[in-house]
């Protein structure tokens, strides 16, 4: 079974009050950074606002590889720009046991740590999670457990709720129902439709999920 991998390298918000103000550079250990791999489906901007907080020093990390699913898939582009490795695994190629084993090589091949689902739409199994115990993490738009699956915020605007909001939590064996990190909420408008909705989630996930994987490692670090 020959993998499609296609290896591309070239050039470059809600905490919860009680937290202290430098609990970011606290929270990561202030030393050594904490070593991610990406994986991602789509569009990617999760994937960039992981590595902008690290640019700007909010997330002591650093992005060892990013894995997509989808030829094309724009997260490719924004992997380029910012200079990380990325590598394709054609789902289509594997059955799903089959497709974790490769993605757990190429974490391993380099060296992650931590696994960072974003915006990654295949449920994963036990090939991946015991190899990374409570390191998986995934980001969910909707406040868990609330509309869980892959049609998330379609599922609110038909329930006809007045709040949803985006959920980080600990990726388990059930779909969307790991432990959860940190949650932020945002008002549906009359007028919502998907992508308009989508679009105001997708503001808090960018502020959420740098800082969510910043308490994921400080709570790691604090329960040995
Ligand atoms: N074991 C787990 N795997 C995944 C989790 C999780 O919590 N545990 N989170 C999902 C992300 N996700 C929602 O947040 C999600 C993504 C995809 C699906 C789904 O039904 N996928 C279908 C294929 C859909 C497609 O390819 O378009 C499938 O895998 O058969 C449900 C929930 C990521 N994985
Ligand atoms: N059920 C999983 C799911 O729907 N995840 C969602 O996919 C989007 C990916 O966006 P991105 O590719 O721009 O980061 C994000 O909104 C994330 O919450």
């Amino acid at each position: 079974m020959t993998s499609n991998r296609a290896v591309v390298t070239a050039t470059p918000s809600f905490i919860s009050p009680i937290l202290p103000s430098n609990f970011m550079q606290e929270a990561t250990g202030g030393d050594r950074p904490l070593k991610l791999g990406i994986l991602a489906s789509g569009s990617g901007s999760n994937f960039e606002a992981i590595a902008e907080a690290i640019a700007s020093g909010e997330l002591n990390a650093q992005i060892q590889v990013v894995i997509y699913n989808n030829p094309g898939a724009k997260v490719c582009d924004r992997a380029r720009r910012w200079n990380v490795p990325a590598v394709f695994h054609d789902h289509r190629q594997y059955k799903r046991r089959q497709l974790d084993a490769q993605i757990v090589a190429t974490l391993q091949e380099y060296d992650v740590e931590w696994v960072i689902m974003a915006g990654w739409m295949r449920i994963v199994t036990e090939v991946l999670i015991d190899q990374f115990p409570n390191r998986v993490l995934n980001i969910h738009p909707s406040l868990l457990p609330s509309f869980r699956g892959a049609r998330a915020v379609e599922d609110a605007l038909q329930a006809r709720v007045k709040i949803t909001g985006c959920t980080v939590h600990i990726a388990a064996l059930e779909v969307d129902s790991g432990p959860i990190l940190m949650q932020a909420a945002v008002p549906v408008m009359p007028d919502d439709t998907p992508e308009t909705l989508h679009a105001r989630i997708q503001v808090e996930e960018h502020r959420i999920y740098p800082r969510a994987i910043a308490l994921a490692a400080q709570q790691a670090k604090n329960s040995p």
